[in-house]
């Protein structure tokens, strides 16, 4: 027993999927975390709603309280696990001001009120740590804020939500229903609350914006980052996917643009095709995998569980540790960095790739009509396929582009549709990770 250690009061607030099993660890691994962190961490309470709401057995009924305010205001570590905007940012304010270093996984809170929570931390000179907000046990928060520091980050392309990338490879691999593969996710405890903050693309903008932020120096909120879901995504959409070599996953995107064109950064969260031989494509069930780019590291990957209760609660427990060592010896955890102040950029600057699927009449010079039309819009093709005939004179043709702006891209379909030769545009997806 490690009896000579100091004693730091620890805290919970909330114990459902990932509370319970921070409590669970905090108190099975007691002696591992006083010999790395220098402290015994003596948890005096676990805030809940209901007292008597069922749990895992692992957190003692007798740590539990309905005190919420006494947990945030009486400890040394407090560990905000509750989600969502209020109560959690009243209590965490509370926290700080009584003196207590604080850990959460509330991606939502930060993405809203991260400056306000940072200044709350700095004011009264204790830690604010949030590993577990960004992709759950993956340390892409450390990564980026730590280990990139030495670096320029260019891009960061991500599958940031478990929930949703579940869901998809449910659909693409077992055939599962939108609904049925939702019921599964809730129930292995990797959706929020409200789940609609999954399906509907928020969670991952929040993380998204969190991502950013690091990554640029830059205040980027919730506001800043497009949005779109994956409620549209149907089985037709998921079998298209296929006969083009690609998996539809939701991608959250954080770009930095430094050319002739636009400077700032980027952020957006969408469903995209990705072509089945890039890493991000065999990313599967609730996995989540990052990859960043930066200008003298080149690209790293970061790969592992993005949500439940045991591995999000290792993301908090590393976190717990450092702020405990820096009560035992001094230190602090680094404070925001926003001094780049990048300016944010619209939907329309945002780089990416297009596949379009045309009605063509097949007839001479209607293929060079189509090229002619990415052409002036400054958009260069990367792949024409004439994919299937539909009968009398027309042909549906598959057009890849490269790398173009949205605002040139989305110019290009607008031009198309005005095309004679064109019939109709079939579909117009986004293509990321070529
Ligand atoms: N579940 C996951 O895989 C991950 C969750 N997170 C984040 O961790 C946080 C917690 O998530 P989960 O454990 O999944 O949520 P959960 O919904 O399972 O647990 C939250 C608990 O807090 C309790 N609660 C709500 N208001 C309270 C209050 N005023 N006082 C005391 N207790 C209160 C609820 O009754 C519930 O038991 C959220 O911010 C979530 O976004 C982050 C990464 C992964
Ligand atoms: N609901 C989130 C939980 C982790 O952040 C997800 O599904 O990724
Ligand atoms: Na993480």
């Amino acid at each position: 027993m490690l009896v000579d250690r100091p004693v730091l009061k620890v805290g919970v607030l909330g114990a459902g999927t990932v509370g319970s099993q921070v409590v669970r660890l905090l108190l099975e691994r007691a002696e591992d975390f006083a010999a790395r962190s220098g402290a015994r961490l003596h948890v005096t309470g676990v805030a809940v709603r209901d007292l008597e709401a069922p749990r895992d057995p692992a957190v003692p009924r007798e740590l539990l309280t309905t005190d919420s305010t006494a947990v945030a205001t009486g400890n040394d570590l407090v560990i905000e696990l509750i989600g969502g905007i209020e109560p959690a940012r009243t209590l965490i304010l509370a926290a700080f001001r009584a003196g207590a270093s604080v850990i959460t996984g509330n991606k939502a809170l930060i993405a809203a009120h991260g400056p306000e929570l940072y200044a709350a931390a700095a004011q009264a000179q204790v830690d604010f740590y949030y590993e577990a907000a960004v992709a759950g046990a993956i340390p892409v928060v450390y990564a980026l804020r730590e280990s990139m520091a030495g670096d320029r980050v260019t891009s960061v392309l991500g599958v940031v939500n478990g929930t949703t990338n579940f869901i998809l490879d449910e659909m693409s691999t077992k055939g599962l229903s939108f609904d049925a593969a939702l019921a599964t996710a809730q129930q292995l405890g990797y959706a929020e609350a409200d789940p609609t903050a999954d399906v509907e693309g928020l969670d991952a903008a929040a993380k998204c914006a969190i991502i950013a932020s690091l990554a640029f120096h830059t205040r980027v909120g919730l506001d800043d980052v497009a949005v779109e879901g994956i409620t549209d995504v149907t089985a037709d959409d998921i079998r298209e996917a296929h006969a083009s070599g690609c998996e539809i996953k939701l991608l959250a995107i954080a770009q930095r643009r430094d050319d002739e064109l636009a400077q700032g950064v980027s952020v957006r969260v969408h469903p995209a095709l990705v072509p089945k031989d890039h890493p991000l494509a065999s990313v599967r069930g609730a996995f989540n995998a990052v990859l960043v780019e930066a200008e003298a590291a080149g690209r790293l990957m970061f790969y592992g569980q993005g949500a439940g209760g045991a591995p999000t609660a290792s993301a908090v427990l590393s976190d717990v540790v450092a702020a405990a060592a820096h009560r035992v010896n001094g230190g602090q955890a680094p404070r925001e960095s926003s001094y780049a102040a990048l300016p944010v950029l619209g939907l329309q600057d945002a780089l990416t790739r297009y596949q379009v699927q045309l009605r063509v009449v097949d007839a001479p010079g209607a293929l060079a009509a189509v090229a002619q039309v990415f052409a002036s819009n400054q958009v260069s093709i990367d792949s024409v396929r004439q994919s299937s005939y539909v009968g009398g004179q027309d042909a549906v043709v598959t057009i890849v582009t490269h790398v173009a702006p949205v605002r040139a891209l989305d110019a290009a379909v607008r031009d198309l549709e005005q095309e004679e030769r064109v019939e109709s545009v079939v579909s117009v997806r986004r293509v990321e990770g070529l």
